[in-house]
C-alpha cells in the first residue's frame, strides 16, 4: 500500500445499510480499475462494514475501515468491536483518536496507544487522528501540540511503516468548524513530515475538506491525503475529491 495520495471519507454516525450500500455500489462503478496513485477508503458505520465491503467488490480497489475498536483481542466489553472483528467485516483501516471520540468518549493518548499498537499487531492499518484545539491554534502551540499527540501514540511501538496519521485541527472540523488557509496548516504538516513522512505510509489533511479547496491543500507540503466526512457523505461529492487527487497527481490530464 504504497498509494502516492490517501483519500478517504468516514460517514461518522450516518446512513443505513442501504443508503451505504448504494453509495458503495455507485463509488465502484465510478471508480472501475481505480486511479493510479490514489488509494480510496471509505469507513462507514460499523453496521454496514461488511455489506459495504461486499459491495466494492473482491478487487479492494477502495479500502473500507472502522472508525473505532477496542484494543482488547477479545471480552468483556460490552459495546465494544475488537479489531479482529472489524477485520472478519473487512475492515483493513482502523481510525483511532478522533477528535470527537476524544471529546465526548474519554479517548486519551493513552488509549490511542494502546489501540495503535492492537491494530498494527493484527495487520491492519491505523489511522491516528491528532489535531490541535481553537485554543491551541491562537496560542501557537499547534505544532507543539500535534507533535505531542502523535509521538504518544506510537510511543514504544516499533513497524509504524503502515500507519497513516490525519491531521484534523479541531477548529476545522465539522458543521462549526471552518475551513484552513493553506498556511494555516503549514507548520504542522511540516513539522510532521519531518518527525513522521519515513516512519509512517502518509500524512492527510482533515477538517473541512471540499471539492473546492482540495486542489489547494493537495499543495501544501506534506500533504499525503485528504480525509473528509460531510462533503463526501454524497457519493459525488467523494467522486470529486478523488478527481482532485487525480487532477494533482497528473495535472495535465
Ligand atoms: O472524519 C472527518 C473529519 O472529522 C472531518 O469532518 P468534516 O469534513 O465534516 O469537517
Amino acid at each position: 500500500m504504497n498509494a502516492a495520495l490517501w483519500i478517504g471519507t468516514s460517514f461518522k454516525m450516518n446512513k443505513t445499510r442501504a443508503q451505504a450500500v448504494a453509495y458503495a455500489a455507485r463509488l465502484r462503478e465510478a471508480v472501475g480499475a481505480g486511479i493510479p496513485g490514489v488509494q480510496p477508503f471509505v469507513l462507514p458505520s460499523a453496521t454496514a462494514l461488511a455489506e459495504v465491503t461486499a459491495a466494492l467488490g473482491p478487487e479492494r480497489t477502495v479500502l473500507t475501515g472502522v472508525q473505532n475498536a477496542h484494543w482488547a483481542s477479545a471480552g468483556a466489553w460490552t459495546g465494544e468491536l475488537s479489531v479482529p472483528q472489524a477485520a472478519d467485516a473487512g475492515a483493513a483501516i482502523v481510525e483511532i483518536g478522533h477528535s470527537e471520540r476524544r471529546a465526548h468518549f474519554a479517548e486519551t493518548d493513552a488509549t490511542v496507544r494502546l489501540k495503535v499498537e492492537a491494530v498494527l499487531r493484527h495487520g491492519l492499518t491505523p489511522l491516528v487522528c491528532c489535531g490541535e484545539s481553537a485554543e491551541d491554534f491562537a496560542r501557537g502551540r499547534s505544532v507543539d501540540r500535534v507533535l505531542e499527540q502523535v509521538a504518544a501514540a506510537f510511543d514504544g511501538i516499533g513497524g509504524t511503516g503502515r500507519a497513516l496519521v490525519a491531521y484534523e485541527p479541531v477548529w476545522a472540523i465539522g458543521e462549526h468548524g471552518r475551513a484552513p488557509r493553506p498556511e494555516e496548516i503549514a507548520p504542522v504538516h511540516r513539522a510532521l513530515a519531518e518527525e513522521w513522512g519515513d516512519r509512517t505510509a502518509g500524512v492527510l489533511y482533515g477538517g473541512s475538506v471540499t471539492p473546492a479547496n482540495a486542489p489547494e491543500l493537495l499543495m501544501v507540503p506534506g500533504v499525503g491525503g485528504l480525509f473528509a466526512g460531510r462533503s463526501a457523505w454524497r457519493v459525488e461529492g467523494y467522486l470529486a475529491l478523488l478527481e482532485a487527487g487525480r487532477a494533482h497527481l497528473a495535472p495535465a490530464g
